[in-house]
């Protein structure tokens, strides 16, 4: 991948990971290839100032990464209150409304990042847009009970336009299934939207889990830019400032 790419995510993530993650916390930990970085971060920050953390994943790619790290793995049963999350995403607007579930684990990241005090967002350039689906193509991601698929599918398609094509297996023949074994539809949409509305109709579709709309409940956007430096956004400011 593009280095500058790279660059953005580490910077991003790393920043995010310094200025929120303190002593004693208790961390999400979300899922994708941007927080990889964070989680390299909280490592490092552990093995250097000695903090006590225990880390809640939003994904098995997340918890292998906490347990590859040597972090203290911890659960919602146990640790139900979470201090912070910290998490990726694959669009970003101004509103700081989010589509996340890229990676289709939207529905865990959404459960984990809601149960935290502050939710932290951390991203490279290229997720930065006015409005959802400016730069995002493959649509939002909804996770379905797959006996459900067809009819969730027809009722979005006739309701709200657009396609929501099941997610297909590169590796396998046949669909991509969550980490709770369910399908994917990724709804690929066009103009403008209100996300609430689009996101209070999808729930109401029975069989669908979760989807990947994050309506303004992140508190902060971390963005990386090519030369690995870092602006942020949140709700009340446009552009706070770069390092
Ligand atoms: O929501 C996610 C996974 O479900 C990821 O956070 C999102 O897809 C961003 O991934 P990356 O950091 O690899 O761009």
């Amino acid at each position: 991948m593009d280095e500058g790419i790279n660059a953005g995510k580490k910077a991003a993530a790393y920043k995010a990971v310094d200025d929120f993650v303190k002593d004693n916390q208790i961390i999400g930990v979300g899922s994708g290839s941007t927080i990889v970085y964070s989680i390299d971060r909280i490592a490092e920050r552990v093995k250097n100032e000695n903090l006590k953390l225990i880390c809640i994943p939003t994904s098995f790619q997340a918890r292998q990464a906490i347990i590859e790290r040597g972090l203290t793995l911890g659960q919602l049963e146990m640790n139900p209150k979470l201090d912070i999350a910290i998490d990726g995403a694959d669009e970003v607007d101004y509103q700081l409304n989010c589509i996340k579930g890229g990676g289709g684990c939207q529905t865990q990241e959404k459960i984990v990042d809601y149960c935290a005090e502050e939710f932290i967002l951390v991203a490279d350039y290229r997720k930065d847009s006015e409005h959802l689906g400016d730069s995002w193509k493959k649509g939002i991601p909804i996770e379905v009970i797959p006996m459900a698929y067809k009819p969730v599918q027809m009722k979005i398609q006739s309701k709200l336009g657009g396609k929501a094509n099941i997610r297909m297996a590169t590796k396998k023949a046949g669909p991509v299934v969550t980490d709770n074994g369910n399908l994917i539809l990724d709804w690929c949409f066009e103009g403008k939207q209100n996300w609430e509305q689009v996101d209070t109709f999808l729930h109401s579709i029975p069989g669908v889990v979760e989807t990947g709309l994050f309506i303004q409940s992140a508190k902060m956007v971390y963005f990386g830019t090519a030369e690995g430096k870092v602006y942020t956004r949140n709700k009340n400011q446009d552009m706070l400032n770069s390092h």
